[in-house]
Formats: C-alpha cells, structure tokens, sequence
C-alpha cells in the first residue's frame, strides 16, 4: 500500500460522477471538495429518482446528517437501486448514536449492504452496537477505543470500515492499515468528514474498496497538512485546502502519504 497515487490517478482519469445524499450543512463544501478532487458530484436525494440516479453514477455516498422521513426513504431506495447495479455506495452514519431515529436509520442502511463505512469513532463505535460517547456529530472518543468494533463491523457487515480521527484506521476485518496523514484544525472546519466520504466515494468508484480507501484518506490528510501551512484560521484554512487537494499530483500523495499497515 505505497502508491496512494495511483488511485488518486485513475480516479482523476475517469472523474467518477458520485451521487451525493448528504445534509444541509454539507452540500456545497462536499461538493465543492467533490470537484477540486476530480469528481463529478451531483446532489440526488429524492425518493423519486434517487434509485434511477443510482444506477447511472459511477458511486453513491448516504449521510444520515440532517435526516427527515422523506430524506430516508430516498437514502434506501438509492441504495437499492445501487446494489442492484453494481454501484458502490459509502455510508456516513453522522451522530449515528445520538438518537433513536437515527439509530434506527443507521441499522436499516446497514442492511443493505454499504461496500464503504466512513466515520468518526464514536459514530463506528455505535453502529456497531457498542459504548460511544459522541458529541453530536462529533467525537468523544479515541480512534483506538474504535479499532476491535470496526473490525468486527467489517467483518459482520462486509464493508470496508474507517475510522478517522488524528490517525486513521481502516480495515476490511482481515486487514488494516492507519494512516498519519491529517491536521487539527481539520475537525474545526464543519462538513470536512462529510466531504471526505464523497472523496472516499470517488476514489472506490472501479478501485479495490480497502486500498482505495486508504489512497483517499491518505489525499484528504496530506491536502489538509499542506492547507495549514497557508491559513490563519478554520475559514482560510476551508479555502486552501480546496486548492491543495486541486493541486496535489499522484506523485505528491504517492511522496506524501503515511500509510502503516496495522
Ligand atoms: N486532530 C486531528 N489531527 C489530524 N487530522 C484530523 C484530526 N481530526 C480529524 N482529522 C482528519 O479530518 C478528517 C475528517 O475526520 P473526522 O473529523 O474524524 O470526521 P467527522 O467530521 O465526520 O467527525 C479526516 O481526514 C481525519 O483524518
Ligand atoms: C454540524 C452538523 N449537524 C448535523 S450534520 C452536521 C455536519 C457534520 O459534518 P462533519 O461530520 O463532517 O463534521
Ligand atoms: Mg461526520
């Protein structure tokens, strides 16, 4: 797992064009993120043609941000709809403890079979039926106290399953890697894990989930570390890192990238 590169490359070549069902806070940075990246995002939530859609993207993200009744009918039919075509689809189970209804949501999306997990580790730690101490949409919780439940996640689920946080963790439940790459005022930047789902979603599109996901995770960090060398702040920083993750090459990622497997 040494050349994050060339995912980042292949998924440029192809710009996967990636359904995005994600929250209000979320949908112009995701998809903003989404295009510095080299994707095609396109924001397709209802349940009238989100199954439709499914079919004809190339990958589908389902964040259970801002969820109503409505939203979750088009989540499950989106992923009804990419299943029975083949698509990959990524799920980000935001606050995903905090709540009955979205305890609720969050069981009824893992029936059906997400090729992708994306979460922090009070959200991973509580959609696999364990203790989680989340804040809302934040965590509470080591990415380490995460690690044994992500695992067994992965491995009842078949999903792909990362943790992130200041070191990542990824495992398909017989492999896993942690990837260093990252930034602190990351987490200060609302919507950033949210967007990073969709990245995640892009790079999966015709890759191997488990080494795409890495590859992705490992570009998300390394634009986010070359962002804080030019921001003052959480605001500027939103606005470098956009442009370091348009700039960076695959030999940047492939240079950059700190990948361990675990
Ligand atoms: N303290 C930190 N240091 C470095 N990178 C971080 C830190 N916290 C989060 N990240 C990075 O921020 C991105 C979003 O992750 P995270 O904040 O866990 O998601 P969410 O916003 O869903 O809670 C990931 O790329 C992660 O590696
Ligand atoms: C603040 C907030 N509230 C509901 S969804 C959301 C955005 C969460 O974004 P992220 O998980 O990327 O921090
Ligand atoms: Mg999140």
């Amino acid at each position: 797992m040494d050349d994050g590169g060339a995912y980042l490359a292949t998924m440029r070549r192809t710009a996967p064009l990636v359904q995005c069902i994600t929250n209000f806070v979320a949908m112009n940075v995701m998809a903003n993120v989404l295009l510095a990246a080299g994707a095609s995002p396109a924001m397709v939530h209802d349940p009238e043609e989100a199954a439709e859609f499914a079919a004809i993207a190339q990958a589908l993200t389902i964040n259970i941000g801002t969820p109503d009744p409505r939203w979750v009918e088009g989540m499950l039919a989106a992923a009804e709809g990419a299943a029975r075509a083949g698509v990959p689809w990524v799920l980000d189970p935001v606050a995903v403890g905090a709540t009955a209804f979205r305890r609720d949501i969050g069981a009824r999306l893992l029936a059906l079979r997400p090729g992708v997990i994306r979460g922090n580790a009070s959200e991973i730690l509580a959609l696999a039926g364990a203790a989680a101490r989340g804040k809302g949409a934040d965590s509470a919780d080591p990415v380490a106290a995460a690690e044994d439940a992500a695992r067994r996640l992965a491995q009842t689920s078949g999903a792909v399953v990362a943790v992130t946080g200041p070191v990542d963790y990824v495992t398909d439940g017989a492999r896993a890697f942690r990837i260093a790459n990252g930034h602190p005022l990351m987490p200060k930047v609302t919507a950033l894990g949210c967007s990073l789902t969709g990245v995640v979603g892009a790079f999966v599109a015709g890759q191997p989930r488990l080494e795409a996901t890495v590859a992705a995770l490992a570009c998300f960090g390394l634009a986010g570390e070359i962002a804080a060398r030019a921001a003052r702040g959480p605001a500027s920083f939103q606005t470098a890192f956009i442009d370091a993750l348009h700039a960076m090459t695959p030999d940047d990622l492939t240079l950059g990238a700190r990948v361990e497997a675990a």
